[in-house]
This record gives structure tokens, C-alpha cells and sequence, in this order.
């Protein structure tokens, strides 16, 4: 009997890979019998596909895998297709010549946690509902305007912030610098959107399950609801009295929910809590990630340190803090991000995209519904693209180029580019500069247990974002002459 249900097992299997197989090959003589062939890419196995070569750092695998194959590449994960771009030309193909058939996402896991069921915007699908949201999201909550009115609250942050360390450098102490920036960016991020820090809800979990390392939860999904359905609530209670005030991203919603002047979006309950969602999962790692490489880079690096502070010093003066308003004075602080972001992207492959349509490019057929991964971590590192130094952290680089973050220099897309480029691009970058300057102007950094700068450890984890490995530790020392912030 058990040996039976073995066979059976078997036989299902071999069917099941024999039919997969059969499948890939014919999709393959089809394209070449038409003359388009699928782009180069090594052997893979019939039902793995080519996962088993994907290693803890698959950016760095798929890397070593295109200066074999070239920029554009085929692999399999499983059984679903994927097109793998490491080369600024065929990045702009992909994102810009034929953006829209590229600017979908595929239905995966993150999808299912986060966009709440792809209701919102993060891993929602190309179509009518992403743009809606997308516009309402652009216009209303991460517009210019809307980052400008929420500066005195940052100021206050990160006031508050700086005093903590300088408190703990009276004593000469070791600090955490990881685990403050992720508390500074997420109080910040908390505040502006629900208007409190103090009633924090932990949404690494639910992170962590959207990216296949935690456990499936519908209690944590459950537990997550309630809370928005709670925060809501009180913000309905509250806005008899604030009187049309907006003081957070629940109230703008709130608001556009109850006038419905929102055009082509219907916003209800279920949406709000979707792009709240989606704000949060967006906005906490990233900025934290880029502020701590950047800080990382700066104490590996004495000599741009020292450049950076000499800046501030010239353009802020030692008599006051950094203002928001200093950032466009700021010119080398300004490359170091920009190289730190070369250097370090923090989604190494931008978010997975999904073609639309069957197309082919240059002579390569990529069939629709393919998995679209741009590592922007080997564009970054190719000497092809950035000289024979292109390893080096070396920000003057930049100096003398027009390249910028915005998503038009496509050997650079720290955000991305095309129509599913980051809408919260301005908001990042000013809550990068602002926490990065203002520390380095506070602060002298030295290494614990008198590590030199060449020992810093820079391993990096693979998730949605790439941070480091180990968490950055450093001994700060109050540089300011005023004493009192
Ligand atoms: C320095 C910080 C940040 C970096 C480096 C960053 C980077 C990125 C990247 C690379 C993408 C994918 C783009 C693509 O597929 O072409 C993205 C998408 C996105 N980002 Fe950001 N981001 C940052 C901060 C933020 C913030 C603060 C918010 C909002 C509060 C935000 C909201 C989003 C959203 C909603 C998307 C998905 C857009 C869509 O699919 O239409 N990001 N971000």
C-alpha cells in the first residue's frame, strides 16, 4: 500500500516535469521558429528553473550570471519567466521606451500582506485602481507642500533625537547608531501619519512575513485591522473639533472620504487602511537604510568625513543646528548620498515588476507575465559604466555631472523610474539629508574597541531592502561649542 501511494507520488511528479518542460520548450521553438528568441541565460531545471543558483545575495549571483550572459538575461524562478537587467541601456528600454508594458507587479506574497490584497499601491497590478490611488497618494499626501508642513515636526524630532546622544556621549558610551535612526525615522514616519508616536504598533512582523521570512498570520492581519479601525475612530471623534485642521495622513483621508471630491477613487475604510499600510511598509526601512550606509561610508571613510563637516561648518556655521533649508547649500554632502545610494541601493532590484503584454525587444522575445528584476546593485558597481574605480566609495565622482536621483540617468535609480517610480522620492531624500547632516554636524564618530575605519564591517542582508548585516556601533563625541540644543 505505501508503496503504491510512493509510485503514485512519482508518477505524478515525473508527469507534472515532463509536462512544465514541454511547456518551456515549446513556448522556446515557438519564439525561435518565429525568429525572436528569448534572451541568453544559462540551462536550468525543468521545474527549479535556475533557483538553485540564487544563493543568500541573489543580486550579487544574478550579477556574476550576466557578466557570463550578458545585460539582459532569461532565468526561470520555477516556473515563472524573468527578464534580468544589468545594464543602463537596457534599463531605459525596459523603464522608459517601453515603460507601460513593464510598469505592472506580479501577485506575489508581499502583495497579499502588504496593499491589503493589491488594493492599494505598493504591489497592486498595472490598471485604473493603482492609478488612482497613486494619483490621490501624489497629490494629496507626499506632495511638496505636504512634506513642507510637516518640517517643524521633523525639526523638533530631531532635535530630540541629538539631544539623546549627546547625553550618552557624556559618558563616552557605545551607541546603537542602526537602532536609533530606524526609532528617529519611524517616530517621524508615525506622527505623520497618525498623528502620535507614542502609540506605536510593531509592523515588522507583518514586514517580515510579506517577505517570506515570517510565518503566515491571520491573527497578526486581524490584530493590524484593529488597530487602524481604532486610530481611525478616534481621528472621526476628533474632527468635530480640529475643524477642517489636517493634521496627519488619516485626517487628509478622512476628509477626501467625506467630501468624495476624490474624481475617479472611491475611498472607503478598506482603502485608507490599505494606503496607510503601504506608507508604512514604504517609508520605514528605506530612509533608515540610506542614512545608515551613508553614516556607515562616512566613518569607513575619514577623508570624506572630514570634507562633509568642513562643509557644514562653512555653510551652517558652529553656532546653530542644521535647517532643512541648508540642504540645497550642501553640495558635498549632497554626492555623498548620491554615491552611498550607487553603492548601496536599497532595493537592489527596485520592486519586482511584471510585463503586461508577450513583446519583443531588439530581437529578444520576453513573454508576458514575466518577472522583471533591474539590478540596480550591479548597474552600480559595473566599470563599464562607472571606471575601473566603480567598488570604490569615492562621492567626487559626481562632481562636474548632471546625474541626479530623479529617475532619468539610468546607470543611477536609487527610486526608479517610469510610471512606478517612488512617489515618496522628496520625502526620503529630505528626511535622509536632514538626519545624516544634522548628526554629523553634532557629532565626532569613533569606533568601538579602538577598530580602525578599514575593519567596519559592510555586509549587507538580502530582504525588500538591503541593510547591513550587523548593526553600526559608534562612540559619539558632542562637537558643537553651544551647549545648549
Ligand atoms: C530614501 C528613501 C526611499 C527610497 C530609496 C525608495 C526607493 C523606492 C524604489 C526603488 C521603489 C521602486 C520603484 C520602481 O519599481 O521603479 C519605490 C517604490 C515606492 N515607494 Fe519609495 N523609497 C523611499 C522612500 C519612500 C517613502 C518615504 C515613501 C512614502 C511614504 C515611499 C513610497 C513608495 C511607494 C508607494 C512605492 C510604490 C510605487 C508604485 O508601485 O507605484 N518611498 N521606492
Amino acid at each position: 500500500m505505501v508503496l503504491s501511494v510512493a509510485l503514485l507520488f512519482f508518477a505524478f511528479l515525473f508527469v507534472f516535469w515532463s509536462l512544465s518542460y514541454l511547456i518551456a520548450l515549446l513556448r522556446t521553438k515557438k519564439c525561435i521558429k518565429g525568429s525572436m528568441s528569448l534572451p541568453p541565460g544559462p540551462w536550468g531545471f525543468p521545474l527549479l528553473g535556475h533557483l538553485h543558483m540564487l544563493g543568500d545575495l541573489p543580486h550579487r549571483d544574478l550579477q556574476k550570471l550576466s557578466q557570463k550572459y550578458g545585460p539582459i538575461m532569461h532565468i526561470r524562478l520555477g516556473l515563472v519567466p524573468a527578464i534580468v537587467v544589468s545594464s543602463p541601456e537596457w534599463a531605459e528600454l525596459l523603464l522608459k521606451t517601453h515603460d507601460l508594458n513593464f510598469a505592472s507587479r506580479p501577485d506575489i506574497q508581499a502583495s497579499k500582506c502588504l496593499s491589503r490584497g493589491r488594493q492599494s499601491m505598493l504591489f497592486a497590478a498595472y490598471g485604473p485602481n493603482w492609478r488612482n490611488v497613486r494619483k490621490l497618494c501624489t497629490l494629496e499626501l507626499l506632495s511638496n507642500s505636504k512634506i513642507e508642513s510637516f518640517q517643524s515636526m521633523r525639526r523638533e524630532e530631531v532635535h530630540n533625537f541629538i539631544k539623546s546622544i549627546k547625553i550618552a556621549a557624556e559618558s563616552h558610551s557605545v551607541i546603537n547608531l542602526t537602532a536609533k535612526i530606524g526609532s528617529l525615522v519611524e517616530d517621524m514616519t508615525f506622527i505623520m501619519i497618525f498623528g502620535a508616536k507614542d502609540d506605536k504598533f510593531n509592523f515588522k512582523p507583518i514586514i517580515d512575513e510579506a517577505t517570506g521570512i515570517g510565518r503566515k498570520s491571520k491573527a497578526l492581519s486581524k490584530v493590524i485591522d484593529g488597530f487602524f479601525e481604532r486610530i481611525i475612530d478616534e481621528h472621526v471623534q476628533d474632527a468635530k473639533s480640529i475643524q477642517g485642521e489636517h493634521r496627519d495622513f488619516i485626517d487628509v483621508l478622512l476628509s477626501l472620504m467625506e467630501t468624495n471630491d476624490t474624481s475617479e477613487q472611491h475611498l472607503d475604510r478598506d482603502t485608507i487602511k490599505a494606503i496607510l499600510l503601504d506608507m508604512l511598509a514604504a517609508a520605514l526601512d528605506t530612509s533608515t537604510s540610506v542614512t545608515e550606509w551613508a553614516l556607515s561610508e562616512l566613518l569607513k571613510h575619514p577623508r570624506v568625513m572630514k570634507l562633509v563637516q568642513e562643509e557644514l561648518k562653512n555653510v551652517v556655521g558652529m553656532d546653530r543646528m542644521v535647517e532643512e533649508a541648508d540642504m540645497t547649500k550642501l553640495d558635498y554632502l549632497n554626492i555623498v548620498i548620491k554615491e552611498s545610494m550607487r553603492i548601496h541601493p536599497v532595493t537592489p532590484f527596485l520592486l519586482p515588476r511584471e510585463s503586461i503584454e508577450d513583446i519583443t525587444i531588439n530581437g529578444y522575445f520576453m513573454p508576458k507575465k514575466s518577472r522583471v528584476l533591474i539590478n540596480t546593485w550591479a548597474i552600480g558597481k559595473d566599470p563599464k559604466v562607472w571606471s575601473s574605480n566603480a567598488e570604490e566609495f569615492y562621492p567626487e565622482r559626481f562632481i562636474g555631472t548632471k546625474i541626479d536621483h530623479q529617475g532619468r540617468d539610468f546607470q543611477f535609480l536609487p527610486f526608479g523610474s517610469g510610471r512606478r517610480k517612488c512617489p515618496g522620492m522628496q520625502l526620503g531624500i529630505t528626511v535622509v539629508q536632514l538626519v545624516l547632516a544634522q548628526m554629523v554636524h553634532c557629532f565626532n564618530f569613533e569606533l568601538p574597541d579602538g577598530m580602525s575605519a578599514e575593519d567596519l564591517d559592510m555586509s549587507e542582508t538580502f530582504g525588500v531592502t538591503l541593510p547591513r548585516t550587523n548593526h553600526l556601533l559608534a562612540i559619539p563625541t558632542y562637537r558643537l561649542p553651544m551647549t545648549d540644543i
